[in-house]
């Protein structure tokens, strides 16, 4: 079961970075000492298997499932069910009931924070998880561009319908600055997040630059140490779970 803890990561478009938030973040958080869980909850565009090289099948005990622990994270990916035979439990019309099973039927132990991978938009899933995950706090990533801003607007206000609060807006992609200079380009727009943000009644929690991850790396499309996000997601890793402790 998850307790309090619980933050979905959405948006409105597809592409704005949500996956790479996703797992950057519980990547730093575990980095503070914090038990993490991630769950990629993107039934259709799931990718987290993919970004930690997971290529095997989670365990079971007694008919729930043992997330995958990886970089000190404990993962759970629809990626998991598909192509192969194990685990059973979970085939078949059940998918359906995907978010109770990855709530309920997966054995997480004791967790410091549960970060959810939402698809884009306002569909089924992100119905279910505010029916089932009534606690869970959420942060809305978007681009600087008002055609991200817009519809990410939708899935913010989704979210203070079903009486979720938002833990902050985080602009993806917010500029460019090339390496060794501070001066910023702002490929995608201004003031996108700021928008969003004053719609929605909360503030951008974070703003990160563009900044292409390494794609060859051992674990794909990870920040690592050398690099300048690498920095900015600890900051942020940090700015949550303040505002965690805080609420
Ligand atoms: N700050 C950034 N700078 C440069 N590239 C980035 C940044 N954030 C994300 N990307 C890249 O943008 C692409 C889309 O990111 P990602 O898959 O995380 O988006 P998404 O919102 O989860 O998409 P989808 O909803 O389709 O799954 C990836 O190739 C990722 O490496």
């Amino acid at each position: 079961m998850l307790a309090n803890n619980v933050i979905a990561v959405t948006s409105g478009k597809g592409g704005v970075g949500k996956t790479t938030v996703s797992v950057n973040l519980a990547l730093s958080l575990a980095r503070l000492g914090k038990n993490v869980a991630l769950i990629d909850l993107d039934i259709y565009g799931f990718s987290v298997p993919k970004f930690f090289n997971i290529t095997f099948k989670p365990k079971t005990f007694n008919g729930k499932i043992i997330p995958v622990e990886s970089h000190g994270v404990k993962i759970m990916s629809m990626g998991f069910l598909l192509n192969g035979n194990d685990p059973v439990v979970w085939r078949g019309p059940m998918l359906g009931k995907m978010v109770q099973h990855f709530t309920e039927d997966v054995l997480w132990g004791e967790l410091d924070y549960a970060i959810l991978d939402m698809p884009p938009g306002t569909g089924d899933v992100a119905l279910d998880m505010h029916y089932f995950i009534p606690q869970s706090k959420e942060l809305i990533v978007t681009t600087p561009h008002p055609a991200a801003t817009f519809v990410a607007e939708r899935a913010g206000t989704m979210a203070l319908k079903a009486n979720h609060e938002i833990l902050g807006v985080i602009e993806n992609m917010a500029y460019f600055s090339p390496p060794g200079q501070n001066e910023k380009y702002f490929i995608f727009g201004k003031g996108g997040g700021d928008l969003l943000a004053d719609k929605l009644c909360t503030e951008v929690i974070s703003r990160l630059p563009l900044e292409p991850p390494r794609e060859d790396g051992i674990v794909p499309m990870l920040y690592e140490e050398e690099t300048l996000l690498y920095t900015y997601y600890n900051e942020l890793a940090k700015r949550i779970d303040s505002l965690m402790n805080d609420a």
